[in-house]
Parts: structure tokens; sequence; C-alpha cells
């Protein structure tokens, strides 16, 4: 369970952290704000390269930054997408590379908060959104 002002506080962050993506590529512009166990916030945003696949999503950078800081327990994510120059009005649910990176450092009840604004958003666990997933 998150609390409601929790909640409010990784989309606010998500929301924040999207301004700082870099994507002339897609123009699709993407935040994350991932929750520690231990209370941090680490953010992340989409960044783009002109070869493409060196691309990495925002939510994955919120994740490398904490596991490169030592930080490797989570309890939940909150993600927000949308076109460059549009307000977030849909959800933007993580891709398939970022949810087997999900699977790599939490437990199945990883709450993932699909956001659009303070008022429109939905929470998922991890299992709900990577069902049998893949572990060594
Ligand atoms: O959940 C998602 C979905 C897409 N993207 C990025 C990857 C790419 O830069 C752009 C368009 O796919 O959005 C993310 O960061 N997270
Ligand atoms: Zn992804």
């Amino acid at each position: 369970m998150l609390e409601e002002q929790t909640v409010k506080k990784l989309i606010k962050c998500a929301l924040e952290q999207r301004k700082f993506s870099y994507a002339p590529y897609s123009n699709f512009c993407v935040g994350a704000a991932l929750l520690a166990e231990n209370g941090t916030v680490y953010t992340g945003c989409n960044i783009e390269n002109g070869a493409y696949s060196p691309s990495n999503c925002a939510e994955r950078t919120a994740f490398f930054k904490a596991v490169s800081e030592g930080v490797k327990e989570f309890r939940a994510i909150c993600i927000v997408g949308a076109p460059k120059d549009e307000t977030p009005n849909e959800f933007c649910p993580p891709c398939g590379v970022c949810r087997q990176v999900m699977l790599e450092f939490c437990g199945s009840d990883f709450l993932i908060v699909l956001a659009a604004d303070q008022e429109k958003y939905q929470i998922f666990t991890l299992e709900e959104l990577v069902p049998m997933g893949f572990h060594l």
C-alpha cells in the first residue's frame, strides 16, 4: 500500500523530471520517480541518442541511478509520458525492457503508478504487469 500523499509526491517528482527528458528523435518525453525502501526518491527521464539503440527509458535511468549509488530495494515507481508539447493525458506503461529491469530488483508486490496528473492515476503491481516473469 502507498499512502495518498506518497503517490502525490511521486507524481509531482515524475512530472518535474519529465521536463529534463532528452527526446529529439521521438519527441515523446517521459519522467519517472522511483521510491526506494529507505524513502529516497530517485528520478529519471528518457535520454535518446542519434544512433537510437543507446537510448535509455526514464524508468531505467531512475533504477540505474539508484543501483549505482548502492540502493537496491524499492517500493514503487511513478511514470508519466506524453508528446513533447502536450500535457500528459494518457498513461504511459513501461516497455518490456524496463519491466524486465524491474523484475531484476523488485518483488511481485512492487507498485507501478501510471499517472497523467495528480488526479488521474492508476496503481498496478509488478505481478499484474509481468505475469510469469523470467528470473534466473
Ligand atoms: O515507459 C516508457 C515508454 C517510452 N519511453 C521512452 C523511450 C523513447 O525515448 C521514447 C519513445 O518510445 O519514450 C520511456 O522512457 N518509458
Ligand atoms: Zn522502457
